[in-house]
């Protein structure tokens, strides 16, 4: 390929936009009309997300609280496919050590961060690593952030050369934070079975020992237009459930209310973990459970960070709805696929803005 054809497959980072100073997004952040977040914002929540207390869930089948938290679990799962996890086990020093960490890295000087840069050889693009999306089409539109994706397991798989040197307890406090991290996942996939009335372990056992855990750091710098760009594309999230840390000063992220197609903001809670719903899950509970689409806005005064971390299945595992929830009336909505076959799919369509899901519904 001549090189002034592929120059476009590499743009500038948002850092170097941001260094520039520059007062207007270049076209290809700006959105189309029908897809920008405007100049009004969105409405907040007429029933914000629900705030699900972890150690009472953790006593569902034993105690009226515990009950009462897996119904309000139940009614987050029915409406906004995400919720506020409080209680969680995970110390507020550390969330804030993993949150401190992360921006100390997106604050390094560019050749720092290039030195776990996602290119090879500068052009050539790998998932894992620090920069932009790939960029499959000229006509792409980016997204006003910069990002670090990591592969946190299995152990043997990490690609240690893509991980931050600087700050140096970075590793240290990410992999702290992944270990709690996981039994709140445990927690969740388990009270989730029960709720569909599956061995509390079904969703467990769906993973083996391969089952990818990564995390995707994002850094929204300012921007100077923010009606006319996203910090994160709309999407939902691969895996089978995505935890999140967000900036506890500033409220960005939105989700789309698919029956009346607005979006609301997602309201922030110090300390508290944001829960996704996966894509892989919407099909193993057929359809029960639905992943939200989401998206980021941008703001002109204010930097933002969050830690996504997402979980995975193994790249040959079968993804299908439980057979324990499909009868006669009730078929599969959606096929069977190879994770690893989804993952392709989950790219292609990620950089095209649409959703890989959506190729599977029956
Ligand atoms: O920054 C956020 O709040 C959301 C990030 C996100 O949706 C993702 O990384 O998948
Ligand atoms: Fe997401």
């Amino acid at each position: 390929m001549a090189a002034a054809e592929e120059a476009w497959r590499v743009p500038a980072l948002v850092h170097e936009l941001a260094a520039a100073a520059v007062h207007e997004p270049p076209s290809r952040y700006v959105r189309h009309e029908h897809d920008r977040p405007g100049l009004v914002g969105a409405a907040d929540m007429p029933e914000p997300v629900p705030v699900i207390d972890l150690r009472r869930l953790m006593s569902s089948l034993s105690t009226a609280e515990g009950t009462q938290e897996a119904a309000k679990l139940w009614s987050a799962l029915q409406s906004w496919g995400m919720f506020l996890v409080v209680n969680h086990g995970i110390e507020a020093s550390l969330m804030d050590d993993v949150m401190n960490a992360s921006k100390e890295f997106f604050h390094q000087p560019l050749e720092e961060k290039q030195k776990c840069s996602n290119l090879v050889d500068g052009k050539r693009f790998q998932v894992e690593g620090y920069g932009n999306d790939q960029v499959k089409a000229q006509d792409q539109i980016l997204d006003w952030s910069d990002r670090l994706n990591l592969k946190v397991e299995p152990q043997d798989e990490r690609n240690l050369a893509k991980w931050p040197r600087h700050p140096e307890h970075f590793r240290d406090v990410l992999l702290e934070y992944t270990l709690k991290s996981k039994k709140i996942k445990c927690i969740i996939l388990q009270a989730m079975a029960r709720l569909l009335e599956l061995d509390d372990d079904y969703f467990l056992n769906q993973f083996s020992d391969k089952a990818p855990v990564t995390v995707r750091i994002n850094h929204y710098l300012p921007c100077p237009r923010p009606d006319l760009v996203l910090g994160f594309k709309p999407h939902s999230d691969d895996g089978v459930l995505a935890t999140l840390l967000v900036d506890k000063n500033l409220c960005a992220l939105q989700v789309l209310n698919l029956k009346d197609g607005m979006w609301y903001n997602v309201p922030t809670k110090p300390h508290s973990l944001l829960v996704n719903i996966g894509d892989f899950m919407e099909v193993m509970s057929n359809g029960v459970f639905k992943s939200p689409v989401h998206r980021v806005v941008a703001n002109t005064a204010k930097e933002r960070v969050s830690v996504a971390m997402f979980y995975g299945l193994d790249p040959e595992h079968e993804i299908k709805p439980a057979a324990d929830l499909l009868h006669d009336r009730q078929p599969a909505k959606y096929k069977e696929v190879k994770t690893k076959d989804y993952m392709a799919g989950f790219y292609e369509h990620f950089a095209r803005g649409t959703r890989v899901i959506d190729s599977m519904k029956m």
